[in-house]
């Protein structure tokens, strides 16, 4: 009796062998908690230490000068559409106060000079050539640095006194910015130490010898950001000696505040070159596409050129109409538009409306078309909108196309590829998948997420069918690597698409991503999809999505990011006292609603286990789910959740993208998030739909500083309930 081997490896007994796994259990164990607590306490010295660089709290006003926009600008994407990669502090979207003007334009209005106003200008212009100091001036390599500096190029009083001709007049269909009409410039006489930049492009009779354009070119490198130097470094910008970087700011100090601003921009961007250039490091594709061109490059390149901006604005007209519309409705899910009108297949449809979708939701109805021609899109839509159902309708269209072609085949090749960074992510996808393909016989969707045996994976692929395949990176990858037959069925792949892309092209995920890029075959369509899209991640995305990729966003830039109807606040509450504290707001939560469903997001998985251990001793209903656990139980307690009320789920960061748990009634997240996108999905759990919900944010003192990152997102404070004597010691 007693089965089982009574000698384990080694030589040891079954009590040696048991000892000696629990032994190395705790070490695990230890290992771990060790490392959880490395990381808490970096992040949090990273953001203590970021909060006290210079410039970084946000502008009170919200407002930025206007060289800080001006500056923005140029370092913007020249894409329409691209608004979102405005830096946080630009401000809102709005024409800058032009100073008074000291520049007169030589028979045309003056308004002609507005920046963005390009459609009011000329279709024409020269090139101030005339001048033999400025031979070797390339307008078109120039033109740029000069444009923005325009308007400063006056001083603070007096009238103007000389007059020269600007020997930048020229024109650009490509750049809105940079179209300059032919000017005349007055120039004061107290300003005869003319600024160095004003200096190179005025009359040489000024100061001809100061007129450099390797150094002109320098100038506008500092101030734009080294990008603007083709052959410039990191190295170069960071050693540039303080006098002079002194310099080639010097002239343009009009008052102490602009200067004291102006300081502050330049440490500003100096950190942020440093951030984002060395953690992008060669996937900065920006720095690519701002490499300048030679003269006859880019002038060759100017019909295709116009095709694609053509098509850029076309698109963009379509997305403004689609955004009043969407801004006019409120904050109404479904549109006016039926899936049966969209052009999927009547197959599909048919599941749809078994499912009980029958008009699409905004982001359905704005990205659908867009996905079914073919092309590459990004998509940011707030959490709870419907993002899944509009990737998965191009999903199986494609599929559907693919087919048509491939009948030969014994197994058949994956068409449709989407990644996701959770399991329960997957297991959901892949569900309201199956629902969507109903009537679609022959066609087969699986999974592939960790936790599972790999070799089970490996037949459930071959046997059934699969031309649909949800997966997370980390598994998707073993097969990749482990397997020559799955790679073969990958070169088939039409469709790749990224759910919560943000967080997929993220660094933790980047290298999987990277190498599962490579080894799909490059002419497919490719689509992203997050609630959250960072200006970092905007640029990575390059990495995958094709260069005329488009751009929907129906959050709009500026609009608030979370669901309008989640009402928001946050607690500062001294660290000793959360879990007194979560108990408290959850016994008052469960008196207020009877059918309550609330998730309880903690920053670990030995928090998580913790806090869950802690509510079941405290007799409330309560689920745990975190990465410690094995994925059957997992499994097991996101159907359990997802399918009852009444119910309080501990849960770590598994939980906070993409699950859809409906009717969630009280978010609470204890402790500081990493980051703004992880606070605006975690909220996203509850709100979903367009229904109603709660969110509170626990935070200790010290961590306060958060509150920073999501100043434009409505939480407001709350008074902390009084903890009494009674609930303290129940608690302890
Ligand atoms: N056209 C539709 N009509 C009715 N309900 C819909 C429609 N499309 C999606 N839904 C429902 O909306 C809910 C949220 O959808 P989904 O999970 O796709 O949101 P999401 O935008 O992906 O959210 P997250 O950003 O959190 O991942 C789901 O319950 C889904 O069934």
């Amino acid at each position: 009796m007693g089965g089982g081997p009574r000698t384990f490896p080694g030589g040891l007994s079954k009590w040696q062998y048991k000892r000696m796994h629990e032994k190395l259990a705790r070490q695990k164990q230890r290992g771990l908690l060790r490392h959880e607590k490395q990381l808490y306490l970096a992040r949090l010295r990273s953001e203590i230490r970021a909060s006290q660089l210079p410039g970084a709290s946000p502008p009170e006003d919200g407002t930025t000068a206007s060289r800080a926009h001006i500056r923005a600008l140029a370092n913007r994407f020249l894409k329409p559409g691209a608004e979102d990669l405005w830096n946080d502090d630009d401000g809102p979207i709005h024409r800058a106060e032009l100073p008074p003007r000291r520049i007169t334009s030589a028979g045309r209005n003056d308004d002609h000079h507005q920046l963005g106003s390009a459609k009011e200008l000329p279709r024409s212009g020269r090139v101030g050539a005339q001048d033999p100091r400025l031979v070797a001036f390339n307008p078109r390599r120039e033109y740029r640095t000069v444009a923005p500096w325009w308007w400063q190029w006056t001083s603070a009083s007096g009238t103007p006194s000389r007059t020269m001709e600007a020997p930048f007049c020229f024109f650009d269909p490509n750049r809105c910015y940079s179209v300059m009409p032919s000017v005349q410039v007055h120039q004061e006489p107290s300003n005869a130490s003319v600024p160095l930049v004003a200096r190179g492009l005025t009359s040489g009779a000024t100061a001809p010898s100061l007129f450099n354009q390797e150094r002109f070119y320098s100038v506008a490198a500092g101030q734009f950001g080294r990008k603007w130097r083709p052959d410039s470094s990191d190295e170069d910008d960071e050693c540039m000696p303080v006098a002079k970087k002194d310099l080639r700011f010097a002239e343009f100090r009009a008052s102490s505040e602009e200067e004291s601003e102006h300081d502050e921009l330049e440490a500003r961007s100096a950190i942020r070159r440093k951030w984002s250039s060395a953690a992008l490091r060669n996937c900065d594709m920006k720095k690519e596409r701002r490499a300048l061109k030679s003269y006859e490059e880019e002038s060759n390149d100017h019909a295709g050129r116009i095709q694609e901006l053509r098509e850029e604005i076309r698109n963009m007209e379509v997305l403004g109409a689609e955004r009043r519309r969407y801004e006019s409705r409120g904050e109404s899910l479904l549109t006016n538009k039926r899936f049966d009108e969209c052009g999927i297949s009547p197959l599909t449809v048919k599941a749809l409306t078994d499912a009980g979708y029958v008009q699409t939701t905004v982001v359905q109805e704005t990205s659908l078309p867009i996905c079914l021609e073919g092309k590459d899109v990004l998509v940011k839509a707030k959490t709870g909108t419907g993002k899944s159902v509009a990737f998965l309708l191009p999903a199986i269209e494609s599929v559907l196309n693919a087919m048509k072609s491939h009948t030969n085949h014994r197994v058949s090749p994956i068409f449709s590829l989407i990644l996701c960074p959770t399991r329960e992510l997957a297991i959901q996808l892949t569900a309201e998948a199956n629902v969507l393909l109903k009537y679609h016989k022959g066609i087969g969707v699986q999974s592939l997420i960790g936790g599972t045996r790999f070799k089970l994976d490996q037949r459930r692929l071959e046997s059934n069918p699969c031309q649909i395949l949800v997966a997370t990176p980390g598994r998707l990858l073993d097969h990749i690597e482990n397997k020559s037959s799955f790679s073969v069925r990958l070169m088939g792949l039409k469709l790749f698409v990224l759910d919560e892309a943000d967080h997929l092209l993220d660094l933790g995920f980047r290298k999987d991503i990277e190498k599962i890029v490579d080894s799909l075959p490059r002419q497919r369509q490719t689509l992203l999809f997050s609630a959250t899209i960072p200006k970092e991640v905007r640029r990575v995305s390059q990495l995958v999505l094709k260069r005329d990729h488009v751009l929907v966003d129906t959050v709009g830039v500026g609009a608030v990011e979370t669901p309008t109807k989640v009402e928001q606040m946050y607690l500062v509450v001294p660290h000793e006292l959360h879990f007194h504290m979560v108990y408290r707001l959850l016994r008052e939560h469960i008196n207020q609603e009877v059918d309550y469903k609330v998730i309880l997001f903690c920053t670990t998985a030995m928090v998580t286990e913790f806090m869950y251990i802690m509510l079941r001793d405290l007799k409330l209903n309560v689920r745990e789910i975190h990465s410690r656990k094995p994925q059957l139980y997992r499994t097991r307690i996101y159907e359990e959740f997802r399918d009852s009320s009444r119910l309080i789920l501990v849960t770590s960061d598994v939980s906070t993208r993409g699950v859809n748990y409906p009717d969630v009634t009280l978010v609470i997240q204890v402790g500081v998030p990493s980051d703004r996108g992880q606070y605006i999905h975690r909220l996203g759990r509850t709100g979903r739909e367009g229904k109603s919900g709660k969110g509170i944010l626990l935070l200790a003192p010290w961590e306060e500083y958060f509150l920073n990152e999501i100043h434009d997102i409505p939480v407001q404070k709350s008074q902390a309930p009084h903890i009494d004597a009674e609930l303290k010691q129940k608690v302890e």
